[in-house]
């Protein structure tokens, strides 16, 4: 059974073993919740470039096989090749020095595994089954991606901005007016919290 959290990675060493399709994804989602990542990899996929570019001192590509220096001093490690005793030996490694390691393909080796994501400013969702079916989990994502299409940074900065005045101001009605905030669009939102600031009549 695995127990969903959020982590704090911001700056926290991150090692992922295997430059493919499965390192990339792995990779791509790490940085972009401001992970420091470093991929080992004989090989790497062109596209790898493309995001050094854009993660110039966050992400470090090394060019080598895999050797167990490699995950000292590391937060988490990911175990991406494609040989699944190189991954087997990086899960044991990792047991020893007492690092949390995702084997992408071992959920028994795995002490965390990564989920689908939909990410929009603070707000998160994160779809797991627990290693049964990544696909369905995709599936999902991309139902909810579309569902949750108008929430974007801005409208949870609102809401953020919105929940404050109501706790510090109108607390007896807390429950009523988040309520109503959540009927909102987002204009309409910009508006009410004018209102609010402005002290309005509510
Ligand atoms: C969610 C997502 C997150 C991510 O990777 O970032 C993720 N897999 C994704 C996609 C995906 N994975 C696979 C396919 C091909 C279709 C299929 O086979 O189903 C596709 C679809 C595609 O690629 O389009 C194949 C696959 N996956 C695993 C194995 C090994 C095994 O089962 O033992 C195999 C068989 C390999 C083989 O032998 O071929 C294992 C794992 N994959 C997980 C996560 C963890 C459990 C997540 C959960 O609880 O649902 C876990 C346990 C470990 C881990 O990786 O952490 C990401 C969706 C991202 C998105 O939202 O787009
Ligand atoms: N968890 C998932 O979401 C998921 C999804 C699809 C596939 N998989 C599994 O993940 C594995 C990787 O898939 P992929 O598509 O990324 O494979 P891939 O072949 O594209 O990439 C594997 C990478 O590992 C590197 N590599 C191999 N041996 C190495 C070593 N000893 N040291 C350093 N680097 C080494 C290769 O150079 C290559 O870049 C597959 O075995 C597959 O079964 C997992």
């Amino acid at each position: 059974m695995f127990y969903p959290i959020m982590l704090d990675i911001v700056d926290k060493e991150i090692v992922i073993i295997g430059g493919g399709k499965v390192g990339y994804r792995k990779a791509r989602n790490f940085l972009e919740f401001k992970g420091k990542v470093t991929v080992i990899s004989e090989n790497f996929l062109e596209k790898f470039c493309e995001l050094k570019n854009k993660n110039k001192e966050s992400l470090t590509l090394v060019k080598d096989t895999y050797k167990k220096e490699y995950i000292y001093n590391s937060f988490l490690v990911v175990a991406a090749t494609s040989v699944e005793s190189i991954n087997k030996q990086i899960s044991k490694d990792c047991n020893d020095e007492g690092i949390l390691c995702n084997v992408v393909d071992s959920l028994e080796d795995s002490e965390f595994i990564c989920t689908s994501i939909v990410n929009r400013g603070d707000l998160v969702l994160s779809i797991s089954t627990m290693g049964k079916c990544p696909f369905l989990s995709k599936k999902i994502r991309l139902d909810l991606e579309k569902q949750y299409s108008k929430i974007d940074e801005e409208y949870i900065i609102l809401l953020g901005e919105i929940r404050n005045i109501i706790i510090s101001k109108y607390s007896h009605r807390k429950k009523e007016l988040l309520d109503y905030c959540l009927k909102l669009s987002k204009e309409e939102l910009k508006t009410f919290y004018q209102e609010l600031k402005g002290d309005k009549n509510i």
